[in-house]
């Protein structure tokens, strides 16, 4: 395969100081990851799962190494280009789907492309087509209070995808659901990944659902083994 890299991490290190204390939470991960390709990041709570992703998505800082996304290194750019780099490359998806409740399922879908003032018709073309990839063609327009659980994810998801990021970052994002519909808004997220040549990276928990993705890397003592 022959796909171009996306993301290309070398040497990363991050350590929280306390005091006297000091803690090296990543001890120089290096990984390279393609277009289209989805990693699962696993390890036990406290090995530093979140840490890391906080610093793929530059919100996080850290004390040494490189991290690169689509070509540009985020130690290279300033606060404001860091931001303008996350709003147009990177997608981030939590636990919980930080929908803003006053509006449907197609608003907030559609509101990546609304702040770039992309043309309403365009926006609401790509937040319908996401909306029915995700299988939700039938609550586009829901508000977040109308929708089940595992329905509000799946809004997160396609609203997190509209703007075309060239990289996801998903962190437990099935964490808060039941293990039926964990499954099934995991398997619409690999998909609607794979079908718009995204790169997916995400944090979870739970083997059965990582093991859905192309690789899987666990965290442990600070540095990244490959497992798939
Ligand atoms: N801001 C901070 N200051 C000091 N220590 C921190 C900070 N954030 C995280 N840590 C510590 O770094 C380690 C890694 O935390 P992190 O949240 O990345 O782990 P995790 O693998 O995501 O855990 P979980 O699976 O429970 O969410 C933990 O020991 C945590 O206490």
């Amino acid at each position: 395969m022959n796909n171009k890299v996306v993301l290309k991490v070398k040497g990363l290190t991050k350590i929280f100081k306390e005091g006297k204390d000091s803690l090296e939470v990543l001890k120089g991960i290096d990984l390279e990851v393609e277009e289209g390709v989805s990693v699962a990041i696993v390890g036990t709570s406290g090995s530093g799962k979140s840490t890391l992703l906080q610093c793929l998505g530059a919100l996080d800082t850290f004390d040494a190494g490189s991290v690169e996304i689509d070509g540009e290194n985020i130690a290279d750019l300033s606060e404001k280009q860091r931001t303008q780099m996350r709003n147009r490359k990177l997608g981030f998806v939590y636990q919980f789907h930080h929908l803003l409740p006053e509006f449907t399922s197609l608003e907030n879908t559609a509101m990546p492309l609304k702040i770039r003032r992309v043309p309403a018709a365009e926006a609401q073309k790509r937040a319908e087509h996401l909306l029915a990839a995700m299988g939700l063609e039938e609550r586009v327009d829901h508000l977040p209070s109308q929708l089940s659980g595992g329905e509000r994810q799946r809004v997160a998801i396609a609203r997190a995808v509209c703007g075309s990021p060239v990289c996801l970052l998903a962190d437990e994002p099935t964490g808060n659901l039941d293990r039926e519909t964990a499954v099934s808004v995991f398997d619409y997220l690999v998909r609607l990944t794979r079908d718009e040549k995204l790169t997916l990276i995400i944090v979870t928990h739970d083997p059965e659902l990582a093991a859905r993705c192309d690789r899987i890397y666990r965290l442990k003592a600070g540095r990244l083994i490959a497992e798939k």
